[in-house]
């Protein structure tokens, strides 16, 4: 569904990914994990488009992506929420997902029905400026603009990052059920155990490469907790 090819892209002279490849077969749930600064996040923007690749290629369903804004990437099925809850914070609950259902292919209001059944934590407070949620609550709805798009692929980017434990729970869940529903998703974490329980397959970066992927059994292994340890 999504194949990346020797990927590379960084901040003004300063390279960060170096020939990245990975695969995200429909349906399934990839793990990408790294320690601080490997360059997680620089991979998915750049997936997204939010940055440019300077070299390499994105296919999704089969059609070359690279060169597409991430809107028109968005209108094609790829749903990216980014690290650290993208709402809009004085816009209540609903006007976000309103805004999402707006700028999505289909339009049709069903799918917000649809994405707040996935968290119902959000209902009571459809009124609520985003900007007076919990971080937990805002990850949420920001999972939940995605959702409103009717993606069919999930980007997600440490979504259980600096959230309280409790509300960890309903998210590892909610990304549970979604890939029950055969949603493939690419996902960054930087936890092994989350990941144990997630992923169908992992890739490890160091240094804007990958040094390791294969299937989530092998995420046991002593060379991944090697490569994942500070
Ligand atoms: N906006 C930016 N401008 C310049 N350099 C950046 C920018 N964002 C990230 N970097 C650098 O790019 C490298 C990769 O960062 P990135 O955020 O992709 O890593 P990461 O693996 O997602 O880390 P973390 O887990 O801490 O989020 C780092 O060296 C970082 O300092």
């Amino acid at each position: 569904m999504l194949s990346v090819e020797g990927l590379e892209s960084g901040y003004g002279r300063a390279r960060v990914l170096f020939g990245v490849s990975l695969e995200v077969p429909a349906g399934r749930l990839v793990c990408v994990m790294g320690r601080n600064g490997v360059g997680k996040t620089t991979l998915l923007d750049t997936v997204m488009g939010v940055l440019p690749a300077t070299g390499g290629r994105v296919t999704f369903e089969g059609r070359d992506v690279t060169r597409l804004r991430p809107d028109q990437r968005v209108r094609l099925g790829m749903g990216y929420v980014p690290q650290g809850h993208d709402t809009f914070p004085q816009l209540s609950v609903m006007d976000n997902l309103l805004v999402t259902l707006e700028a999505s292919a289909h339009g049709d209001r069903a799918a917000l029905e649809e994405a707040l059944e996935v968290f119902p934590r959000l209902k009571p407070l459809l009124k609520r400026p985003a900007g007076f949620l919990s971080g937990g609550q805002q990850q949420q709805l920001a999972m939940a603009r995605a959702l409103v798009t009717r993606p069919k692929l999930l980007i997600l980017d440490e979504p259980t990052e600096g959230i309280q434990p409790s509300i960890i729970l309903e998210i590892e869940e909610a990304v549970e059920r979604l890939h029950a529903t055969g949603l493939a998703i690419l996902l960054v974490e930087q936890y092994l155990d989350l990941a144990l329980r997630l992923a169908d397959g992992f890739v490890i970066l160091d240094a804007g490469r990958v040094v390791r992927s294969g299937p989530a059994r092998e995420l046991q292994d002593e060379e991944v907790h090697r490569l994942l340890s500070v």
